[in-house]
């Protein structure tokens, strides 16, 4: 088993230094083989996603990644801008379905901006579609405005579409999902305004016949935001297209204490993936060692379990989570009052001290 390791930049080579470390001490048989990604390829090979780490990403039998970008990069051309690096790598691998689940984990129901009663036992799954969308619609670009009110003014225009088959795969995916959970999908869009989304909204439904034993709700994506903080424990499995999605799994990190314990599956549709926290580089807090690595963590067990057929590995990672947030430990961003701050290495170290002393 071959794994491609694409550390990035800012926290990104922090926190995947500690999912490497963890996944050592599994002593299962894997070969990882690094790789640069983003802004520190562009300083090495002048380009974001340079062509043999898309090799090695396309060979390996799962991807795992850290995070990319940084502000000094935003004058740059868009095609050689960090994030094109993770985008290229969800299009040229076809990583259509991203797997971002907000689980809510007993010990951090009081690390939420929300009330504790609202957050206790959450257990949502966004089920975000990743290759489609304003994200990739053509045509985009600058031009002179041709018309309307503004014509001769500069413009800027990018394209929201998406097709059937797109939209169909995507439904599949969410349907059976639920199917092993809650048995209900809520489909977000914004059909009362955007054609892409009325077409979206019934495609879904079409798609829902074939699922009668799954309950299938529609919410505008507004409404979805608002009923994320205002009672998320209703939702099983959110189903969205990929700009509204992107927006949902920051919204819906926050239910579970951080944006740095949200880890994403993106599989294709022969189960291969690549492997992700749902954050950023975090440029603020980069190089302090203060960065939360169970994102990343958690990432490496869905990798386990989606792509690599070790669902009892990935079921020990996860429960030496738990374990270690029960010791107390706490990185900045989860801290409350009564527990122990640790930084990033003194985590993963922790992590791989309870996965030894398992049973
Ligand atoms: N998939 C990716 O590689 C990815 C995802 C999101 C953003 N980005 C890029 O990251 C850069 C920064 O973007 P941003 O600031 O909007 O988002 P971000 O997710 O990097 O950071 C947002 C906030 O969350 C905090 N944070 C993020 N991860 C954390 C962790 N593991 N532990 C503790 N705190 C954490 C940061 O310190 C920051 O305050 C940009 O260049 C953006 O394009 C990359
Ligand atoms: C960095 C950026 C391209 C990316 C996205 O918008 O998909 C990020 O925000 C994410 O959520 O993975
Ligand atoms: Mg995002």
């Amino acid at each position: 088993m071959k794994i491609a390791v694409l550390p990035g930049d800012g926290i990104g080579p922090e926190i995947v230094a500690e999912a490497v470390k963890v996944l050592h001490a599994l002593d299962l048989r894997f070969e990882m083989e690094e790789a640069p990604v983003g802004g520190a390829a562009y300083e090495a090979a002048g380009h974001p996603l340079p062509e043999a780490t898309l090799e090695l990403a396309k060979e390996a039998d799962a991807v795992l990644f850290g995070a990319v970008g940084d502000w000094k990069y935003d004058t740059l051309e868009r095609r050689l801008r960090p994030e094109q690096a993770i985008l290229g790598l969800r299009k040229e691998l076809g990583l259509f379905a991203n797997f971002r689940p907000a689980i809510c984990y007993a010990e951090l129901t009081h690390a939420s901006s929300l009330k504790p009663e609202l957050v206790a036992g959450l257990d949502i799954l966004i089920i975000r579609e990743l290759t489609g969308d304003i994200y990739f619609g053509q045509p985009r670009g600058r031009r002179e405005s041709p018309d309307g009110a503004f014509r001769g003014a500069q413009e800027a225009f990018d394209t929201m579409r998406y097709s059937k088959p797109e939209i169909e795969r995507i439904a599949h995916v969410a349907f059976q999902a639920a199917r092993k959970r809650g048995k209900k999908v809520t489909s977000v869009d914004k059909a009362n305004v955007l054609e892409t989304f009325q077409f979206w909204k019934d495609v879904v439904t079409e798609v829902h016949a074939q699922y009668p034993d799954v309950e299938l709700e529609h919410m505008y994506v507004d409404n979805a935001a608002m009923q994320l903080v205002k009672a998320p424990k209703k939702f099983d499995v959110i189903v969205t297209g990929n700009m509204f999605g992107d927006i949902l799994s920051d919204e819906a990190a926050m239910l579970t204490g951080s944006i740095g314990m949200l880890p994403s599956a993106s599989l294709n549709a022969d189960n291969r993936g690549l492997y992700e926290p749902s954050h950023g580089s975090a440029p603020d807090i980069a190089g302090q060692g203060v960065a939360n690595p169970l994102a990343t963590i958690l990432s490496a067990a869905m990798m386990l379990r989606f792509s690599l057929n070790q669902a009892e590995a990935a079921d020990r990672i996860e429960s030496a989570v738990k374990s270690v947030l029960a010791q107390g430990l706490r990185t900045a961003d989860i801290y409350s009052e009564g527990t122990r701050k640790v930084g990033t290495r003194d985590m993963g170290d922790a992590v791989v001290a309870a996965l030894r002393t398992q049973g």
